[in-house]
């Protein structure tokens, strides 16, 4: 039976799962294998922390995903189509082994951040970098 996120435990399988899927995404896959050329045992560790400052409020995620994004970005266009891919894989994600309030709620930050780093990567006619 399926469970809620409760612990770092938790939300390691979640991300390792969830990079699994996206690595072999063939809309985004590329996008973190082939043009960031991503060391995962870089991302992994950091992206743990980050959903752990997320969803249980622990300041351990020390960085900004705006810079990196935005720098990504200038390499290739993170477009609609690519945030649309994200949020579907990592809602499947969560879906495949959780379920109760923190599933909702991490798929919930998820969808907020995902739809605010778009807006601020996509903002029309302009060169404002807003972090
Ligand atoms: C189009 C969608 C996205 C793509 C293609 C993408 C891709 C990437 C890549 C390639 C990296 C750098 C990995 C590395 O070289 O170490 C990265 C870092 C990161 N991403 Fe994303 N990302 C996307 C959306 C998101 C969303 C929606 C979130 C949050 C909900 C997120 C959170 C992060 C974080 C926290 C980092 C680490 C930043 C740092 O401190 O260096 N990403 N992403």
């Amino acid at each position: 039976m399926k469970k809620d996120i409760h612990n770092r435990e938790d939300i390691m399988l979640l991300v390792d799962s969830f990079y699994k899927n996206v690595a072999l995404n063939q809309q985004i896959g590329p996008i973190f294998t082939d043009v960031a050329k991503v060391d995962w045992s870089h991302h992994l560790p950091k992206m743990y922390d980050f959903w752990e400052s997320i969803l249980f409020g622990k300041a351990i995620y020390k960085g900004n995903p705006m810079l990196s994004h935005f720098a990504l970005n200038e390499q290739i266009p993170l477009q609609t189509e690519a945030f649309e891919a994200w949020k579907k894989l990592f809602f499947q994600t969560v879906d495949d082994f959780f379920v109760g309030p923190n599933a909702d709620l991490i798929k919930q930050k998820a969808q907020s951040i995902a739809d605010l780093m778009h807006f601020k990567i996509n903002l029309p006619q302009s060169k404002i970098k807003i972090v």
